[in-house]
């Protein structure tokens, strides 16, 4: 495999605890030709300055006026004191997150030391329900600052710079930094700095959802109707739903930052075409053999989890759910679980309080599947979860040793279905591998179970190519890497050698 080492990194590969001698470097800032020094430089910012700007104009819809009218009218003679009161400690909690969120972009824009986290239990918490976001992955993120692991720093005793560290960590730690200003806040720690890019880009996608979710009935009788003999008779329509689920990716907000957003069309057999001729890899048809043979091969009592870990809200979480239902109806599955995020996260990602919402827009897009999906959480054919882990700064190399039960809850999935750009880069560690790099040696330890990434490429990391591959992708078009254009499908079954 070929080493795409970094001089500046040279000296780090005792430190990380990894074997770094079989292991590339991490894509970094470093470089100032790459996409992540882009990122930081120019993307971040700009995502940082969107939240500024819609905090600052939705102020109302932030400080909850709403809520604390509708609380007036239904106490009339209520404590009035209280409210006022109430109302101007938001408005310091609102200038306080402005405050921080102006103090990160200068850090990060002045390629200032990153900083640790205070500790979870300093932090006073909300009351907890669905909308509640995380905040015990603290204690790990200042495992990671105390140890140094994941972030890539030159000397053991050089402290994480923003332009140094590796890209993943730098990213991640943004985002993190944005929830902790929310969450150091008294009324506003439920607030998602994101609702108003997501509900806009969902309003944009809202006849695409509308005509998927119309069609969904007819497909599905469509397939039902033909199984005669059981799931074998699905296999188009599997292909079908797979790479729907492929193609939601590409909408997500993150990657518009600095760019003409995705606008998404119908999704019709003409998409479905045109997307093939872009899948660099495609194992479809392994997932279809795999996932068959789980079927035939289960008793009638053991069960069939596909896990989805989960990328973008909107159109790419329909995908996912129609993927479910499908799954679901077609009796290849008899479990799916979607594992969302439990934070705010690189913008449009998937939060429980989202996933909820989803069901009743879906709700008043087809009357019939928003409800249908709420029972499928109630009966367990659905199953939504969230970890801390998918807000560490790790990739999943390191899942089995900072989050081993949620390594173990995986092992025991039949498949799972990996979506989206910075999945994959966790999957792959963001490492400089070669291209032509088996996609078995870029999960390193991640082994769980039989798995599948379904990703619009959006980052400079990709494997598994064919030798040549490359060049002619990049022939055909050179931001071939950070476009979107490009997918793969990519299986591995860590069972077969
Ligand atoms: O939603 P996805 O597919 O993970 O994409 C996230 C985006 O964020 C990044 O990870 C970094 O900005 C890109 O690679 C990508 O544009
Ligand atoms: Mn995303």
């Amino acid at each position: 495999m070929t080493q795409v080492a970094n001089t500046h990194h040279e000296s780090l590969q005792s430190h990380d605890p990894r074997n770094r001698n079989e292991t590339p470097f991490p894509l970094s800032a470093f470089d100032t030709k790459s996409f992540a020094y882009h990122t930081i430089q120019t993307r971040l910012p700009i995502i940082l300055t969107r939240i500024v700007d819609h905090l600052s104009r939705y102020k109302s819809q932030v400080y909850g006026e709403k809520e604390l009218e509708d609380a007036h009218h239904a106490h009339p003679g209520g404590p009035q004191e209280a409210w006022n009161v109430r109302r101007q400690e938001a408005e310091e909690d609102l200038k306080y997150v402005l405050g921080a969120l102006a103090k990160l972009r200068n850090e990060m824009q002045t390629n200032k030391t990153m900083t640790p986290f205070p500790s979870s239990r300093s932090l006073t918490p909300a009351s907890a329900s669905a909308d509640e976001f995380i905040t015990d992955d603290l204690e790990e993120w200042n495992h990671a600052f105390t140890t140094k692991i994941a972030q890539n720093v030159v000397n053991p005793e050089d402290l994480p710079k923003w332009f140094e560290v590796s890209f993943l960590f730098a990213e991640c730690y943004l985002y993190r930094r944005i929830s902790l200003a929310i969450q150091e806040t008294k009324h506003l720690k439920r607030l998602d700095p994101f609702k108003w890019q997501k509900a806009e880009s969902l309003r944009d996608c809202t006849e695409t959802i509308h005509s998927l979710l119309n069609n969904l009935s007819t497909i599905m009788a469509k397939a039902l109707a033909s199984d005669k003999s059981g799931p074998e008779t699905f296999e188009d329509s599997f292909h079908q739903f797979l790479r729907l689920s492929l193609w939601g990716n590409k909408g997500d907000l993150s990657l518009s930052a600095g760019r003409e957003p995705f606008k998404s069309d119908a999704y019709d057999s003409d998409t479905h075409n045109k997307m093939g001729e872009a899948i660099l890899v495609d194992d479809s048809e392994q997932v279809w053999a795999h996932l068959l043979s789980c079927h035939q091969g289960r008793s009638r009592e053991s069960h069939v989890r596909v896990d989805i870990i989960c990328d973008n809200y909107g159109q790419e979480l329909v995908t996912d759910l129609i993927f479910g239902e499908f799954l679901i109806a077609s009796r290849l599955a008899t479990q799916v679980c979607y594992h969302v995020k439990g934070l705010p996260w690189f913008v449009s990602d998937t939060t429980i309080a989202d996933f909820l919402r989803m069901l009743d827009i879906i709700d008043d897009h087809s009357g019939k599947y928003g409800q249908k999906w709420r029972n499928y959480l109630m009966t367990g054919k659905f199953v939504l979860t969230t970890d801390p882990f998918w807000t560490m700064p790790y990739d999943f190399d390191y899942m089995q040793s900072r989050a081993p039960k949620l390594y173990s809850y995986l092992q025991q999935s039949s498949l799972i279905i990996v979506k989206g750009d910075l999945n994959y880069r966790k999957l792959t560690g963001d490492l400089k591998w070669s291209h032509t790099t088996p996609f078995r040696t870029a999960l390193r330890s991640f082994h769980p179970a039989p798995l599948c990434a379904l990703r619009g490429l959006k980052a400079e990391v990709v494997v598994g190519l064919v030798g040549g591959q490359a060049e002619t992708v990049y022939r055909e078009a050179n931001d071939w890497l950070t476009s979107g254009h490009y997918n793969v499908v990519q299986f591995l079954n860590p069972s077969y050698r």
